[in-house]
C-alpha cells in the first residue's frame, strides 16, 4: 500500500493578502508542478480567495484553518462549510492545539465538524497531540486514543481515510524541540492502529502527518518513518524556499 505523502504549511495568523501573494509567487516555481506529493497551505480567511485564484491549475492546494459545524446561524465570527466550499478550498484544518487551547475547541466540537466537512466534499486535516506534562506522566496513548476516537466517532468507517490526521505533540510546536524519530513513529503508528481498529483497510490508507518544529534539516528523517505520511509545518512553511525544501524531502 503506497500512500501519497502530504505536506501542508499552516500559516496560522501570519500573512496579509499582499504577503500571501508574495509567498505564492515564490513557491509556485518551486512546487507548483510537483505531482508525487500532495501540497497544501492553510491560509487565514481574508487571504483565501487571493491564494485560490493565484494557485489555480497548480499543485498547491488551499486549506482554511477553522470551520463551524452548523450549516448557518447565530455564530458570530464563525464560518460554515458552504462558505469555504464556495471559495473552492480543498479542505480545512480542525482541532489544532492552538484552537483547543486558546479558543476552547473541544473533542465534542470535532465530532460534529468532521462529518460535516466530509459531507461537503472537503478534506479535513484533523490535529491531535499531547502536552509535555501528559507525555511525562505516561499519558500520551490515553490522550491520543481519546482525541482520535471522539473526533472520528461520527465519521463512517468507509470514510476514515478521507481524513488526514496530524500528530502534533504540543511540546514540539514552535519550540524547536522536535520529536525524536522513535517518538514520532511510535505515536503515528498508534494513531494508525486506532483507525485500523475501526476498519483495517482504512487504517492502511489513512495519512498521518507529523507536526512540530519540522524544518528542512530534519524533514527527510521524519518523512522516511514508516507511519509518517507527511508533515504539518508551521514556522518553516512561511518562507517559500524552506517550505519547498520540506516538500522535496517528502518525494520518494
Ligand atoms: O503547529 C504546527 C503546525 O500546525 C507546527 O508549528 P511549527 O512547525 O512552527 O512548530
Amino acid at each position: 500500500m503506497t500512500r501519497t505523502p502530504f505536506v501542508a504549511g499552516n500559516w496560522k495568523m501570519h500573512k496579509t493578502i499582499a504577503e500571501a501573494e508574495a509567498f505564492v509567487s515564490g513557491a509556485l516555481p518551486l512546487v507548483g508542478a510537483i505531482d508525487d506529493v500532495q501540497i497544501g497551505v492553510c491560509v487565514p480567511f481574508p487571504s483565501i480567495q487571493a491564494v485560490v485564484d493565484s494557485t489555480r491549475g497548480s499543485s498547491l492546494q488551499v486549506y482554511a484553518q477553522n470551520v463551524h459545524w452548523a450549516e448557518q446561524g447565530a455564530y458570530t465570527g464563525e464560518v460554515s462549510v458552504a462558505m469555504l466550499d464556495e471559495l473552492e478550498v480543498a479542505g480545512v484544518v480542525v482541532g489544532h492545539s492552538e484552537r483547543r487551547q486558546f479558543f476552547g475547541e473541544t473533542d465534542a466540537d470535532l465530532r460534529k465538524k468532521l462529518p460535516v466537512i466530509l459531507a461537503a466534499g472537503l478534506e479535513p486535516i484533523f490535529c491531535v497531540g499531547e502536552t509535555e506534562e501528559q507525555r511525562e506522566a505516561g499519558e500520551t496513548e490515553r490522550v491520543l486514543r481519546h482525541q482520535v476516537q471522539e473526533g472520528l466517532h461520527d465519521v463512517a468507517d468507509g470514510d476514515l481515510a478521507k481524513v488526514t490526521i496530524a500528530y502534533e505533540p504540543i511540546w514540539a510546536i514552535g519550540t524547536g524541540k522536535v520529536a525524536t524519530p522513535e517518538q514520532a513513529q511510535e505515536a503515528c503508528a498508534f494513531v494508525r492502529a486506532l483507525v485500523a481498529a475501526r476498519d483495517a483497510e482504512q487504517g492502511e490508507q489513512v495519512r498521518i502527518q507529523y507536526g512540530g518544529s519540522v524544518k528542512p534539516e530534519n524533514a527527510a528523517e521524519l518523512l522516511a518513518l514508516p507511519d509518517v505520511d507527511g508533515a504539518l509545518v508551521g514556522g518553516a512553511a512561511l518562507d517559500p524556499a524552506s517550505f519547498a525544501a520540506i516538500v522535496e524531502a517528502a518525494r520518494a
